[in-house]
C-alpha cells in the first residue's frame, strides 16, 4: 500500500474561493467540494503546475505553426496565471522543426513580473541558445530506457549525461536552475516495463551533475498510480527530496489524474500539464497528449487545493491554439474538452440573440 510522507489536507468552507470555482462551473447535480471528512484525499495545500504545451504539446504538430501564435499561446498561459512556462526547445531542427523558431518565440513573448520560462535543451549547444533567448530555467532530457535514449537523442544513458555535465555547468554559470527529465520512467514504447531501478539510477546520474529538480515523466501515458508511486520513489530513494521532484503524465491510457493524485499523496507539489491536453514525442509511437492542465485545475481546485490558475483565462489560452491549430481541433476528452464545447455553445447561443 502507498504511504503518504505528507499529510496536508485543505478542507473547503462553503463560499471560499475553491467553492466558487466549482460553482461556476458545474451543473447543479454535482460537486467538487471536498468532502469534509476523514476519507477526503491528503493533499498538499497548493501546487505548482509546469505548462508544458508550448513545448511538449506542440513539437510534435506536423503543420507548421508560425511563432506569432506560439507567442499569442504563450501570453495568454502567463495571464492565465502559470508562473511557470516551458516555452520552447533548443534542439535540432532537423530531428525536431517544429521547434526551430524558440529564439523568435523568445524574443516576442510577454516578461510579467513572476512568470519563469523554461526551455528544453539536450546539449550545451542547445543551452547556450536558451541562455542567449533569456530563458529564466533550462531542462535537460535523459531516458530510464537506452533504446528511447537512441531514438530520441541518439545516444546512450550514459553517453547524454555526460553532455549534460558541461551544460549543466555552464547553466550554473549563468544562474540558471536546471530540470532534469526522466523519459520512459513508467515504460517505453520499444522495452515495454522499465524497472524503477532504472529510474533511480537516472535520477542519482542527473542530480551529480547538477539538476535543481528531477521530473518522473511517463512518456508513453501507459502507467498507473502503483507504478507512478514505485518510479517515484526510486528517484526519492536516490536522494532526491520530495520538495525538488515533479510529475510529468501523459494520458494516453486515462491514468494522468489518477497518477497525480498519488503523487501528490506522497508529498510531490510541481506537476507538469499541458493546455488542451496537447502533445506527444516525435521519437514515441503511440504516446498522445499530456494531462490536459484545465483537468489538473479542475480536479485539485475542486479538492481545495490552490493552483494560482483561473480556469476561464485558461481557456482563453486553449481556444486560441486550438483555432490556431485549424481543423475544428478540440481537447481529447476531459474537463478541457467538456469546458471549451461548453464555453463555445454559450457564445453560439449569444450571437444568435
Ligand atoms: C541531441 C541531438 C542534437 C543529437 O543529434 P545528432 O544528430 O546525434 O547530433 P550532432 O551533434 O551530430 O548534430 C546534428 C546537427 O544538429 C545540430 N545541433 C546539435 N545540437 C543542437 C541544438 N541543441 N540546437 C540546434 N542544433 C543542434 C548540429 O549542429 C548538427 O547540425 P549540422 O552540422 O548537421 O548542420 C538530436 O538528437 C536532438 O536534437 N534530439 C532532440 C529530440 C527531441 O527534442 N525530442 C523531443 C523532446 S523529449 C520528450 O519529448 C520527452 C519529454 C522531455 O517531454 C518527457 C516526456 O514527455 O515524457
Amino acid at each position: 500500500m502507498l504511504r503518504p510522507a505528507f499529510r496536508w489536507v485543505r478542507r473547503v468552507q462553503p463560499g471560499s474561493a475553491a467553492g466558487a470555482f466549482t460553482s461556476r462551473h458545474l451543473n447543479n447535480s454535482a460537486s467538487t467540494a471536498a468532502p469534509d471528512n476523514d476519507s477526503a484525499p491528503k493533499l498538499p495545500p497548493e501546487v505548482t503546475i509546469v505548462e508544458v504545451g508550448p513545448r511538449d504539446g506542440l513539437q510534435n504538430e506536423r503543420t507548421p505553426i508560425s511563432a506569432e501564435s506560439k507567442i499569442g499561446f504563450v501570453n495568454r498561459l502567463a495571464a492565465a496565471g502559470l508562473r511557470r512556462i516551458e516555452a520552447v526547445s533548443f534542439v535540432s531542427p532537423k530531428w525536431v522543426p517544429q521547434m526551430a523558431d524558440g529564439a523568435a518565440v523568445m524574443a516576442g513573448v510577454d516578461r510579467p513580473p513572476g512568470v519563469r520560462y523554461m526551455a528544453l535543451v539536450p546539449n550545451l549547444k542547445g543551452l547556450e541558445g536558451a541562455v542567449s533567448a533569456k530563458v529564466h530555467e533550462v531542462a535537460v532530457f535523459a531516458s530510464a530506457s537506452e533504446t528511447f535514449s537512441q531514438r530520441n537523442i541518439n545516444c546512450t544513458i550514459a553517453e547524454s549525461i555526460e553532455r549534460f555535465r558541461p551544460a549543466c555547468a555552464a547553466a550554473a554559470s549563468a544562474g540558471l536552475p536546471v530540470r532534469g527529465y526522466i523519459s520512459c520512467a513508467l515504460g517505453c514504447p520499444f522495452e515495454g516495463a522499465v524497472p524503477p531501478a532504472a529510474v533511480g539510477r537516472v535520477a542519482e546520474a542527473l542530480l551529480a551533475v547538477g539538476c535543481a529538480e528531477i521530473c518522473v515523466a511517463d512518456t508513453v501515458g501507459a502507467g498507473t498510480p502503483l507504478r507512478a508511486a514505485a518510479a517515484l520513489r526510486a528517484a526519492a530513494a536516490a536522494g532526491v527530496p520530495l520538495l525538488r521532484l515533479a510529475a510529468h503524465f501523459h494520458d494516453t491510457y486515462g491514468q494522468a489524474l489518477a497518477n497525480i493524485l498519488t503523487a501528490l499523496q506522497m508529498g510531490v507539489t510541481t506537476v507538469d500539464a499541458a493546455a488542451a491536453g496537447l502533445g506527444g514525442c516525435p521519437y514515441a509511437p503511440g504516446a498522445t497528449g499530456n494531462v490536459a492542465t484545465e483537468d489538473v485545475v479542475y480536479l485539485l481546485e475542486g479538492c481545495g487545493v490552490r493552483t494560482g490558475v483561473d480556469l476561464e483565462r485558461l481557456l482563453d489560452a486553449s481556444d486560441y491554439i486550438c483555432g490556431a491549430l485549424g481543423g475544428g481541433r478540440l481537447p481529447a476528452a476531459g474537463a478541457a474538452r467538456a469546458l471549451l464545447l461548453r464555453r463555445r455553445a454559450a457564445a453560439g447561443a449569444a450571437a444568435q440573440q
